[in-house]
């Protein structure tokens, strides 16, 4: 007799045939060979095949012949246990390889095998420890350290894994220091405007030491060796010691992967991060203002984070170090994305967080080169990372589709909300923070441009989301123009919304990026000047902001129409347009695009309010004129006639 789960009698008129699985009538559950285990705990460990501690790119499965297994692992740990080191006791932790959960391997086999350093005194209890280090991990292993151990961490609908970054959900500019001594107290660039608030050596010490000792006396540390920057001979070799999967997973998306023979040959980092992010910084140290503190030591090639854990800080820490590094070999570091047309032509997007970078630069119809930072040399382009940092506050799928695409296994999604039982994201929920954010290995958008290289850039494009809503949809921009753009650096913030609507605030970032420069503004401003004019590069300023009216009245350029701007930017139709002059700005705007209401392209046409248009316009003139006061000293390049220049082709009124 036959029943169902609810007890109710399905039995048929007659008893059904006996099941036939075999011939022979022998049954049998599967058809399989049986596994070659004796055990349970046998069984599991055929799970897992041994392999590189890295995920290659390009599926590279070299031999390794050169050092052993073992002599490798030995010096990986070696090199390990040197980072960590502290001042105290002047040598490394003991590090051991694999999560002290998983029983990779026992403490007492690893200290018989692998002398990590000579013999010492022990003089305290840490000296005693062994640190675990998860090195190189993959993200599928990364994924389950994180759902493991860290709080907040979760698998998405689509694969990502939603995390969590705590109470700094954006980064710190204020907690950045930056060592001074001899040679960086000529080379950087000190006072009013800089983003180089100093510290001495002692103090970085002093909270190195704090990061350290946080850090070793942890039961387990992710280390990652990765690579930066894709131009092979201007390469630079990262290491990245951090307490949370996230961190590490986050890095290894976004700097270069090495393939496990470039891991092999690694040797000895260029720099190192330090990442305690979940400590605080000591508030009796010196210099020290809160309890975060984003210290870069250019001397040591050492940067130490304590009390943030919002990852955007390593990569921008790293982008500072670029911004030191590169120009001391005549190569050009640039806060902007990075593309490409079938034909080779190559674009530039500079501009300040949530301008558009990442969102213009991944196009459908063009290679991607990198969303937010590159170099430019001598041989033309190459970005400085392997993955990219996309906003995700209102994303679509019909508006962004790429990016869409590119949030599934793999991608690490800051701080977004989703269903708790579907998992489902909804990317319009800012209750953690308005700051969401997607990081994903370049890789993951289809037309990505791998090695992501190319030829000198074609057009170089300003993106400011002016908020006031008085700057063209685009303008097509002289070469002295380019220059005061590009050294203004000019956005414009909205207001938070609940208090209310209230006035737009401009801000001014040299570079369009001046928390992360070293040098002087005007230095990278003049090594701009002489590549677009060696080749031949057209400078637009391409407004993502406001239109018929300020933020409150007006609305935001709809992004098609955005896009359908840089279409003619690309494709060079918009260099032969009919133009005309704007007052108070002085830019030439074009008279028609096509895809884009004309009307749109000339602002007053947009304002109802005529007069509330001319102030506001005026306003802004008058926000420029003050904010370049600081630069008006300064000769740019060779050329006094381009420092003229440049300063003229600010807002004349
Ligand atoms: N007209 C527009 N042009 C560019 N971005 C727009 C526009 N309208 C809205 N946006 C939104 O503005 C944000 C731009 O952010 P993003 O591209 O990540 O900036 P960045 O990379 O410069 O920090 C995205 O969320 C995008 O959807
Ligand atoms: C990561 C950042 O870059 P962006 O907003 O320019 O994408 C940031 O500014 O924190
Ligand atoms: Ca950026
Ligand atoms: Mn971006």
């Amino acid at each position: 007799m036959a029943a169902n789960g609810n007890g109710v009698s399905t039995a048929p008129r007659s008893p059904l045939a006996r099941i036939q699985t075999h011939k022979n009538g022998i049954c049998h559950d599967d058809s399989g060979k049986p596994v070659k285990a004796q055990t349970i705990d046998e069984l599991h460990s055929l799970q897992k095949k041994r392999s590189a501690p890295t995920t290659p790119l390009d599926g590279v499965q070299g031999a390794f012949a050169t050092v052993s297994e073992d002599e490798r692992q030995r010096q990986q740990l070696q090199s390990i246990s040197a980072s960590l080191a502290s001042l105290t006791r002047g040598t490394g932790p003991k590090v051991v390889r694999g999560d002290p959960a998983g029983k990779v391997q026992p403490v007492s086999h690893v200290e018989h095998h692998h002398h990590v350093e000579a013999p010492t005194i022990s003089v305290s209890d840490s000296s005693l420890k062994f640190t675990h280090v998860l090195y190189n991990l993959s993200p599928a292993e990364l994924y389950e350290q994180a759902i493991k151990y860290e709080k907040g961490s979760f698998i998405t609908a689509t694969g990502a894994l939603a995390t969590l970054s705590g109470a700094k959900t954006g980064r710190s500019p204020r907690d950045k220091r930056v060592v001074i001594d001899d040679t960086t107290r000529e080379e950087l660039w000190w006072g009013k405007g800089s983003p180089n608030i100093e510290m001495d050596e002692h103090t970085f010490m002093v909270n190195r030491e704090r990061a350290v000792d946080y850090l070793n006396s942890l039961d387990k540390v992710f280390v990652n060796d990765q690579f930066l920057n894709w131009d092979p001979k201007n390469r630079i070799k990262v290491r990245i010691v951090s307490a949370r999967a996230y961190h590490s997973l986050f890095m290894h998306n976004m700097c270069i992967r090495p393939t496990p023979e470039e891991l092999e040959n690694f040797g000895t980092p260029d720099f190192t991060i330090y990442n305690a992010g979940q400590f605080p910084c000591n508030r009796y140290t010196h210099y020290m203002t809160s309890s975060t503190s984003i210290d870069l030591n250019l001397a040591r090639r050492e940067m130490v984070i304590l009390g943030t854990q919002y990852a955007g800080e390593m990569k921008k820490g790293l982008f500072s170090v670029m911004h030191y590094l590169m120009p001391k070999r005549q190569i050009l570091s640039l806060h902007s994305g990075c593309n490409m047309g079938k034909d080779g032509d190559v674009a530039l997007f500079f501009g300040l967080s949530g301008t558009g970078k990442t969102t213009l630069s991944t196009d459908h119809n063009r290679y991607l080169i990198g969303d937010d930072e590159h170099c430019w040399s001598e041989n033309g382009v190459s970005n400085i990372e392997g993955g990219c940092y996309a906003k995700c506050i209102d994303l679509s799928r019909e508006k962004e589709p790429d990016i869409w695409n590119a949030i599934k296994f793999g991608t690490v999604l800051e701080n977004i909300v989703f269903d708790e039982h579907t998992r489902e994201v909804d990317y319009s929920d800012k209750s953690v923070t308005e700051n969401t954010r997607a990081a994903y290995p370049i890789e993951y958008i289809p037309n990505a441009k791998i090695p992501c290289v190319g030829p000198h850039p074609k057009n170089v494009i300003l993106l400011a989301c002016d908020a006031f809503g008085v700057l063209p949809p685009v303008s097509k921009l002289s070469l002295a123009q380019t220059m005061y753009h590009f050294i203004s650096g000019y956005t414009a913030l909205v207001a938070g919304t609940e208090d209310g609507i209230k006035e737009p605030t401009a801000t001014f970032s040299a570079c369009f990026g001046a928390a992360f420069i070293m040098l002087h503004p005007t230095k990278y401003a003049a090594m701009l000047a002489e590549k677009m004019q060696k080749q031949g590069a057209t400078g637009w300023l391409v407004n993502t902001g406001w239109s018929g009216g300020s933020y409150g009245s007006g609305n935001r350029i709809k992004l098609p129409y955005t896009r359908k701007i840089i279409d003619a930017i690309h494709s060079g139709s918009l260099l032969n347009a009919n133009y005309q002059k704007t007052e108070v700005f002085g830019l030439e705007i074009p008279t028609e695009i096509e895809g884009v209401p004309s009307e749109i392209l000339r602002p007053e046409n947009t304002w109802s309010d005529k007069k509330a248009y001319k102030e506001t316009l005026l306003k802004l003139g008058g926000l420029f004129k003050k904010n370049f006061e600081t630069f008006t000293n300064y000769k740019i390049g060779k050329d006094n006639k381009l420092t003229e220049e440049i300063l003229a082709a600010g807002p004349n009124f």
